[in-house]
C-alpha cells in the first residue's frame, strides 16, 4: 500500500456507508483467474483457443507470431497508453480474425476450458466471496463465450455476475463467423461500461466500487516487477505481488459485508 491510512479510511468509509452500497468491478484474465500454478503459465480466454484443437495448425502458428509480437508492447511501462493503444486494436482485430476464419463450433467450447490449464485464483466456496456478494461485473478484454465457461465450470457464474466481453456470434449451425459488437480491448473497458448505462443506472445505489485489475501488465511476470510496482502503486491502493489468491479483496468484502 502507498499509504495505508487512506486505505483504512476509505474502507472505514465504505463501512460506514454500509454493505448494500458496495459493487465489485473486475478484470478477468490474470486477475480472477491465475497467472501461473506449479510455475507454468496459465491461458487467457484467447490462449485457450490458441491452444485448443479447434484451430488449425497454422492458424496456431499466426496467433503466436502475434502474441509474441504484441504481449511484449502491452506490458511495456517504457510505452505509453497513447502509443500503445492502435497496436492493441491491431493485434485484437488481426487474431479475431484469424480466428473467424477457423469457423470454430460453438458446441466444442466447453471441452476445449475443461481441457485447458485455466484456473479461476480461489475454488474453494469460502474464498470467491468477491464472485458472489455486491453483484459483481466483469470487464474482459478476452473472449465472452470462453469466459462464461470458466466461470460456470468453475461452479461460480451466480445469477447476479454482469459480464462484459468480446461475445462471438456463431451462424445458424453453430459456427463462428463473427465477433458481435464493438471490440473491447485493454483500454476501451469504460467505454464499454458507458454504453452500458443500464446496467450501471441499476447499482447506482452502490457507489462504493471494489475495483480489482492487472491494468499495468502483468506485475506477476519474474522479472520488471520493482521497476513496474511504483506504476501499480500510483494506481492502485492495494498492489499483490505474486499472490495467486483472492485472499486479499475477499477478506475486504467480508469486512464490508460485517462477516469479519
Ligand atoms: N489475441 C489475444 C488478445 C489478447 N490477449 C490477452 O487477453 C487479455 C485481456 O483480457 P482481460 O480479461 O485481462 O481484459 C490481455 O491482457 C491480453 O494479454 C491474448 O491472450 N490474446
Amino acid at each position: 500500500m502507498r499509504d495505508p491510512q487512506r486505505v483504512e479510511e476509505i474502507l472505514q468509509s465504505m463501512v460506514k456507508a454500509g454493505s448494500n452500497t458496495v459493487q465489485v468491478i473486475s478484470d478477468f484474465d490474470m486477475t480472477l483467474t491465475r497467472f501461473a500454478y506449479k510455475g507454468k503459465r496459465c491461458p487467457t480466454c484467447h490462449n485457450i483457443l490458441d491452444n485448443s484443437n479447434l484451430i488449425s495448425n497454422e492458424c496456431r502458428e499466426e496467433l503466436k507470431v502475434l502474441l509474441d509480437t504484441y504481449y511484449p508492447i502491452e506490458i511495456d511501462s517504457a510505452r505509453s497508453i497513447a502509443e500503445k493503444l492502435p497496436l492493441m486494436v491491431e493485434w485484437w482485430t488481426k487474431a479475431h480474425k484469424i480466428l473467424v476464419q477457423q469457423k470454430i463450433r460453438k458446441d466444442l467450447l466447453a471441452t476445449a476450458v475443461r481441457d485447458s490449464d485455466a484456473m479461476l485464483r480461489a475454488t474453494s466456496s469460502s474464498s470467491t466471496t468477491c464472485m458472489s456478494t455486491a453483484s459483481p461485473s466483469i470487464f474482459s478484454a478476452g473472449i465472452g463465450d470462453i469466459l462464461e465457461e470458466v466461470i460456470r465450470q468453475a461452479g461460480v457464474f451466480h445469477s447476479n455476475v454482469k459480464v462484459f466481453s468480446n461475445y462471438m456470434d456463431f451462424d445458424e449451425s453453430g459456427l463462428l463467423k463473427a465477433f458481435k459488437g464493438e471490440l473491447i480491448h485493454i483500454y476501451n473497458k469504460r467505454e464499454g461500461a458507458l454504453l452500458n448505462t443500464g446496467h450501471f443506472q441499476e447499482l447506482r445505489t452502490r457507489p462504493n466500487v471494489l475495483l480489482l485489475g492487472d491494468s499495468l501488465g502483468d506485475l506477476t511476470m519474474a522479472d520488471g516487477v520493482e521497476e513496474r510496482k511504483q506504476s501499480y502503486l500510483d494506481l492502485y491502493d492495494i498492489v499483490l505481488v505474486q499472490d495467486e489468491t483472492l485472499e486479499v479483496p475477499n477478506a475486504i468484502m467480508l469486512y464490508l459485508t460485517g462477516n469479519k
